[in-house]
């Protein structure tokens, strides 16, 4: 299936440090959406980035004085959010998710009125997505949109329930579908999602079995949910309605959702999920059906753009721990010990670094956003027989897309048409056993690849809440009428976030960012190129 990227102009400019977030978003290469260029004239000239031959080009002129404007009003539809209400027109009813219950706090010093009170989010409520700012370019992960780097709002939409909504609920069919490889915190964000839309009084709750493979795969039956049903799923990890990568078409999907009477879909997964939630919104509209498509971010990955992170990343981090953990155990333990570890990240490095500053106990960490060598004077092998000269063991953690460029490609792709990676641990071994082999010097080599353990496990304390709060907010999204949206937290504020933003490009470690050369301080490791 065809990623359906709506996305309209960005901007880019002729020095690309000047737009590091910026850059995340419209620069780097993207897997759904590879027709960009970025046209560079000379510094100050207007510069037009295209995401799509069809999408809007947007020229930002840093000597017209209305620049700022231009790029705020070019944010501002870039982010509104895209509602039911756009294709019809709909008269929203009060909403049935009540607050009145709780009572005021003792004590509680607040002058409003309980009756101007009412607890809701009103839809002009607004977080700022950026609070940092840089006083130049050459400032640690500078995310610049001028040359003088100046301050530009950048604001975008509040999550949270509204006093007006746009379904009646004892009339709603909603159905959750987790999509893609398992991730902790997936049941968590289920059991939120059912709790929620049962406190608006939605009766008619289903799952979509084994992602989006259940909505045409015959044999495969949806499961009516309820709270009783999914009370305890959280004390699980893995996922309660199941998985599946690949056999996505949208119009099949869309005609399942039209048979079924589906209003309401909560859709959890990562980038590919995301293409395909979009996918499914843009064809719901295009027949005009009245559903709201409602994602909720997953991956531990930690690659989608703009949000702080995914759910499922903290846990990740913390279970990749104790494999390093185990590896320095094992290395501390041998004569000569060398601890090997590979950690998941499909495009990006965000596990290995985390769990590498985490731990405190990796000398080398290799992420695919910074290329190295393992031969020569400068290559990590070099290094290594340093470190087991000076220290005698040593521990290193390398992320699964790192160094694939010294490997060779079979080209293959998995069901979702995702590269499937060459294995760089296993490479890793052989040659760090080859070099120590080849100077004549023992080494003991442990290598651990804890892969499926790392994203199997239940969700941990932060990611729970984390769950709970994206859960609770992707239905209050559907409840007020938005579809194509995707519920998450950025810049710790919890926010929806039209899917188009956040499928252009795979996030990625800033090289150039405070994160990496803190993990580069605390491993010791020098530059291996
Ligand atoms: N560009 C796309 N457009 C529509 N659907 C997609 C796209 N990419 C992936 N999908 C579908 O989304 C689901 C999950 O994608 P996948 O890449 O495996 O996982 P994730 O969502 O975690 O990145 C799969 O069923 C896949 O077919
Ligand atoms: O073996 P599988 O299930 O195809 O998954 C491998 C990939 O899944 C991940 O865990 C994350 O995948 P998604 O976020 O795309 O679901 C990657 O880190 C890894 O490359
Ligand atoms: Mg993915």
């Amino acid at each position: 299936m065809a990623a359906a990227v709506k996305t309209s102009g960005g901007f880019c400019n002729t020095q690309q440090q000047w737009l590091h977030s910026t850059r995340d978003l419209f620069l780097h290469g993207s897997t759904h959406s590879n027709a960009k260029e970025c046209k560079s004239k000379k510094a100050k000239k207007p510069i037009s980035l295209r995401v799509k031959a069809t999408s809007t080009k947007v020229e930002l002129d840093f000597n017209d004085p209305s620049w700022k404007q231009n790029f705020q009003e070019d944010w501002d539809n870039r982010f509104n959010l895209p509602r039911i209400t756009d294709i019809y027109d709909l008269k929203p009813r009060p909403t049935t998710f009540s607050l009145k219950k709780q009572r005021t706090p003792t004590g509680d010093e607040d002058s409003t009125p309980m009756d101007m009170w009412n607890g809701y989010v009103n839809n002009d409520d607004r977080a700022l997505m950026k609070v940092i700012k840089y006083s130049s370019p050459t400032s640690a992960g500078a995310e610049c949109i001028d040359p003088d780097c100046s301050w530009v709002e950048q604001w975008v939409h509040r999550a949270g329930p509204r006093k007006d909504i746009y379904y009646e609920p004892n009339e709603v069919k909603a159905a959750i579908v987790t999509c893609g490889g398992l991730c902790p915190g997936l049941n968590d964000v289920i059991r939120q999602v059912v709790f929620t839309l049962e406190t608006y009084g939605v009766k008619n709750i289903v799952g979509i079995p084994f992602g989006f493979r259940g909505f045409f795969e015959k044999g495969l039956k949806e499961m009516p949910l309820s709270r009783n049903l999914v009370e305890n799923i959280n004390l699980a990890g893995g996922s309660f309605l199941g998985v599946s990568r690949g056999g996505a078409k949208t119009s099949e999907i869309v005609d399942s959702i039209q048979a079924r009477r589906i209003d309401m879909l909560f859709v959890l997964g990562g980038n590919g999920t995301h293409a395909g939630a979009n996918a499914i919104h843009d064809e719901c509209r295009k027949r005009k059906l009245k559903v709201s498509v409602v994602a909720v971010p997953k991956t531990i990955d930690n690659d989608i753009p703009l949000m702080d992170k995914t759910f499922g990343f903290d846990t990740a981090v913390e279970e990749a721990q104790r494999a390093i953990n185990s590896a320095y155990i094992e290395a501390r333990s041998a004569y000569h010990g060398i601890g090997l570890v590979k950690l998941m990240g499909r495009s990006s490095g965000f596990i290995a670094m985390h769990a590498s500053l985490s731990s405190g106990q990796v000398d080398v960490c290799l992420i695919p956003e910074v290329s190295f060598a393992l031969d020569g004077e400068y290559g990590v092998l070099q290094h290594l027989e340093q470190l087991i000269k000076n220290k005698g063991f040593c521990v290193v953690c390398v992320a699964e897309a790192a160094g694939q460029e010294l490997l060779q490609n079979s080209g293959a792709t998995d069901a979702s048409g995702n590269t499937i990676l060459s294995d760089i641990g296993v490479h890793m071994q052989q040659k760090i056993k080859m070099h120590f082999k080849g100077i004549g010097v023992h080494a003991d080599i442990k290598y651990i690849d804890p892969t499926y353990m790392v994203r199997a496990c239940r969700a941990n304390a932060s990611d729970a809440i984390l769950c709970t709060v994206l859960g609770q907010n992707a239905v209050h999204g559907a409840f007020a009428g938005f579809s194509g949206i995707t519920s998450c937290i950025c810049n710790t504020h919890y926010v929806y976030l039209p899917v188009t933003q956040v499928i252009t490009a795979p996030k990625r470690v800033n090289h150039k960012g405070r994160m990496w050369h803190r993990c580069l301080t605390s491993t010791g490791q020098p530059d291996f190129r």
